[in-house]
């Protein structure tokens, strides 16, 4: 891969270059991450696709294949890095993550530990939250993970940015060299409890802490441990109920030909003999309906802010 400063590859104002990483984009629910390559091609369903002639065009472009047919190059966000990542590990998605990054008030300059590091997803986010000044450590006793997540980090320009150690946070703490220095704590751990009273010390006074949790039962003891040096403890749900827009033929039943009448009531319908009413004719119409497969329960996430003294 070709050197390029962190702090330009951080930027997505600029144009493709070889060795950048893009978001092959052919629809929502169906992208994938590229490492542009200037002699090699993309084949999928639509054709075949030359990374060559991608290279100078802007992110965002619609690039064609030698059939005609055309996917998008998207630039690497964490929005879109957490729907393309290898899991490695169940995952936080964009409805938890963006709750977490913005209770836990993470801002450019802050200093965020974070354990375990698992798949990365949340800790990309993290990072590009508190860049170009901040930092996050983040921690996972699996060293096999913790290796494939820098791999990742670098792929995503954000290495600089984001430290990974190998360490068991339940057993050891976190490290004694960021005491009374973080301004935030995440921990997504099977015994969150345990590691508390060590994320308590790290923290600066007011710092906050977050803990996700898939059953309640971590929740009440994580909650326990909290009201030791913890105040404000707070545990939401966050559920997300997806819409599928798309474009369909709906009855006309408001007498007009454009199917809109600025309400959403119909009007003037023509009546039949036995009551009922006709419609006039059907028309396109974009509608949004509740997406069948849509995600229900991920977790819990505690929140707490460290009590003053
Ligand atoms: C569910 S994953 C974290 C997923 C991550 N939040 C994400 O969004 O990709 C939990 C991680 O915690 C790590 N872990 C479990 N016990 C640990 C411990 N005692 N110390 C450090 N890491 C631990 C596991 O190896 C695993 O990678």
């Amino acid at each position: 891969m070709l050197a390029i400063d962190p702090a330009k590859k951080l930027s997505f104002n600029r144009l493709i270059s070889n060795g950048d990483l893009v978001i092959v984009y052919e629809r929502h629910d169906n992208m994938k991450a590229v490492t542009v390559s200037e002699n090699s091609v993309l084949q999928n369903r639509f054709g075949v696709f030359k990374h060559s002639e991608w290279i100078g065009k802007p992110f965002g472009s619609k690039v064609f294949s030698n059939k005609g047919g055309f996917v998008y190059l998207l630039a690497p966000t964490p929005e879109l890095w957490t729907l393309v990542l290898s899991h490695r590990t169940q995952i936080l998605y964009i409805a938890d993550i963006s709750f977490v990054i913005m209770y836990l008030e993470v801002v450019p300059g802050c200093l965020v530990l974070e354990s375990g590091t698992g798949s990365g997803s949340l800790t990309t986010s993290l990072a590009r939250a508190v860049a170009p000044t901040g930092h996050v450590h983040t921690f996972d006793f699996h060293e096999q993970r913790a290796g494939s997540a820098r791999d990742d980090f670098e792929r995503t320009g954000l290495s600089s940015i984001i430290s990974v150690r190998v360490r068991d946070i339940q057993g050891e703490g976190f490290p004694n060299e960021f005491a009374g220095l973080a301004d935030a704590v995440f921990l997504d751990l099977p015994q969150p409890w345990l590691a508390i009273p060590s994320a308590a010390k790290m923290l600066k006074q007011d710092g906050t802490l977050c803990s996700f949790s898939p059953c309640v039962e971590q929740v009440q003891r994580s909650c326990e441990t909290l009201q030791n040096c913890f105040t404000d403890i707070r545990t939401f749900e966050v559920l997300l109920r997806t819409y599928e827009v798309r474009e369909g033929k709906m009855e006309n039943l408001n007498g007009d030909n454009n199917g809109s009448n600025g309400s959403s009531l119909p009007c003037k319908r023509r009546q039949r003999s036995d009551g009922s009413y006709a419609p006039d004719s059907t028309v396109s119409s974009v509608m949004a309906r509740p997406c069948g497969e849509a995600r229900g329960h991920t977790g819990f996430l505690t929140f707490a802010r460290l009590k003053c003294l």
